[in-house]
């Protein structure tokens, strides 16, 4: 039978990274998306990005949307302090199988939670179920049109505080309208906009941060 591309992914992490080893997993991934089949990681160049963010906010509590074949919450997972806890949502049961192999390959198992849910299920459980109070960092990467709602959902949650970091990939490709313009015009929140380009092409995109005022 077929093997699916997030088959084929898994097998360059397993062919070509060194177990253990988060940054050659994230290199091999890249290597793969560039030189054989492109995939919707966050990629290379709007990775360095969520990497500065991630380092200057240096979170305890980190919540992503989308975990996808696992390449961002490699990403972020590799640069948390130690206790640091890093959950991610998502809910295609093949993809969070092939995220697990490939958290597991970079050996961060132990820093990241993958929930198979959906956001909209999940995100009003945090508190109960992980006894997380309020997210320090957020990273949107799922379906566009559920960035504004989870995130309205989030405050309603009181999972957001003064000073909780949203980071959202694609507002420009395939963009996301109206979390933009939610998260530029409310008075709760301070926007800045990263201009980079969609992973592994020249095609503009970038990533939105906006901080949570309170
Ligand atoms: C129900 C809530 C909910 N709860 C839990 N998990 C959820 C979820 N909604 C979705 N998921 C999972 O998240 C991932 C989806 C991610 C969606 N991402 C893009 O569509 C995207 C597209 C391009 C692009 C494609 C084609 C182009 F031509 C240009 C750009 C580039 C990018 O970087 C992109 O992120 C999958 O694993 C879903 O199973
Ligand atoms: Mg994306």
């Amino acid at each position: 039978t077929q093997s699916t591309r997030p088959q084929r992914l898994l097998g360059a992490v397993q062919k070509n990274a060194t177990r253990g080893d988060p940054r050659s997993v994230v290199q091999a991934i890249d290597q793969f998306c560039r030189q054989k089949e492109w995939a919707m990681n966050v990629g290379d160049e709007k990775g360095c990005i969520l990497d500065s963010v991630v380092s200057e906010v240096n979170p305890a509590t980190v919540l992503e949307l989308g975990t996808y074949c696992g390449y961002s919450t490699v990403r972020i997972a590799s640069l948390l302090p130690p206790h640091a806890k890093l959950i991610t949502l998502e809910f295609n049961p093949d993809f969070a199988a092939i995220a697990r192999q490939v958290i597991a390959w970079a050996g961060l198992e132990d820093k990241v939670h993958l929930i198979e849910g959906a956001s909209g299920d999940w995100i009003p459980k945090m508190t109960e179920q992980f006894g997380v109070k309020t997210f320090d960092l957020v990273f949107l990467d799922h379906w566009k049109d559920r960035y504004l709602p989870d995130t309205m959902l989030m405050e309603e949650c009181g999972l957001l505080r003064k000073g909780s970091i949203l980071l959202a990939d694609n507002v420009i490709c395939p963009g996301t309208p109206d979390y933009l313009e939610y998260v530029r015009s409310s008075p709760r929140y301070e926007s800045q906009y990263f201009k980079s380009h969609l992973e592994y092409t020249k095609v503009e995109d970038g990533l939105e941060k906006s901080v949570f005022l309170g």
